[in-house]
């Protein structure tokens, strides 16, 4: 039996990859995985190694199967910052780090098997789909500290649930239960504590079969304005189609085979392709 690795007092942000799945995992036992800025640190070269890769195709991100998916910035040490360092270290970088996230290519998925708040649901809320644990509660909390939420929650939360949702979740401080949480929109699976990670892997190793660059493109379309939205479609499949990505001819090969695709993610240039008739 190995000892458990020493707890790291700043916390410790880890990433691995296991074939077409990267899992992030948020450490700080002891203060509820409360960011601090080694946190932010790690992160930030973490998401550059996955933003980088082309083996990745979908993320997990999830806590160390502690008490807590995360409760947020290190309210201690923000808050015996100066004004400026608070700026600069906490609100802008941390407020890149999660717009980083939400950017990715590679869809993400929050795997909340605890409760999350502040900015923990801020990072929640910057990955494209949610599972939670049925005992968990979520909430943006900030105003009860006399700040708001700094790192992209305030936008991310009232595009999920809709303005009156968000208002009343931010303005009361509101932690919801995952029952309401699944009701508002918030998540989109619940599953039982133990079982949150097993689910959210389920759904990345779903996403890791679909062709990398259209699934790519729909992440953009989706993420673009609404009113942005039919144009990005009309673009992107204007480009696909007369450049035809290899995976848009092995999607097409393989259904008229009726064998699964293999996608490749490839996408060279050779110009228009008769893909219908081979
Ligand atoms: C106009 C505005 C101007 C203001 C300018 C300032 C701007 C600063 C912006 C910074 C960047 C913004 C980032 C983000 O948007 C903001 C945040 O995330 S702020 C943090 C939000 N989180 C919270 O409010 C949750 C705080 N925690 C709690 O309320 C409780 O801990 C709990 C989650 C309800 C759980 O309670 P309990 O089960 O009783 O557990 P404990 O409270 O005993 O906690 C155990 C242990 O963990 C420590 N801890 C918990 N949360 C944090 C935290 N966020 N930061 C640091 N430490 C935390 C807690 O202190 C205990 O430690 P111990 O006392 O045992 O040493």
């Amino acid at each position: 039996m190995t000892d458990p690795s020493p707890v790291q007092p700043d916390g410790e942000i880890t990433l691995t990859v296991d074939g077409h799945v990267a899992v992030i995992h948020i450490s700080r036992p002891n203060k509820l995985n409360s960011f601090t800025i080694p946190m932010v640190e790690q992160l930030e070269s973490h998401l550059a190694v996955i933003d980088d890769s082309e083996d990745v195709r979908a993320v997990i991100v999830t806590s160390a199967g502690d008490r807590a998916f995360s409760a947020g910035a290190d309210i201690k040490a923000f808050s015996q910052l100066s004004a400026t360092r608070m700026w600069s270290t906490w609100i802008r970088r941390g407020h890149a780090l999660f717009d980083k996230l939400a950017g990715l290519r590679q869809p993400s998925i929050a795997a909340i098997d605890g409760n999350a708040f502040g900015g923990g649901l801020e990072l929640a809320l910057a990955c494209d789909i949610r599972v939670m644990a049925t005992d968990a509660k979520v909430g943006l909390s900030e105003l009860g500290i006399g700040t708001l939420p700094g790192w992209g929650g305030t936008a991310r939360l009232q595009k999920t649930v809709g303005v009156a949702r968000a208002k009343r979740m931010i303005f009361t401080s509101l932690m919801v239960d995952a029952e309401t949480a699944l009701n508002w929109g918030l998540v989109t699976d619940l599953a039982e504590r133990p079982d949150v990670v097993a689910k959210a892997r389920e759904i990345a190793e779903q996403i890791a079969t679909r062709a990398p660059i259209a699934l790519q493109m729909t992440k953009q379309i989706i993420d673009g304005q609404s009113g942005e939205g039919l144009r990005l479609t009309l673009e992107a499949l204007g480009s696909a189609a007369s450049s035809a990505t290899d995976d848009f001819v092995e999607g097409v090969t393989a259904f008229r085979s009726k064998r699964p695709p293999q996608f490749s993610g490839s996408f060279d240039d050779p110009g228009p392709r008769d893909v219908l008739h081979g």
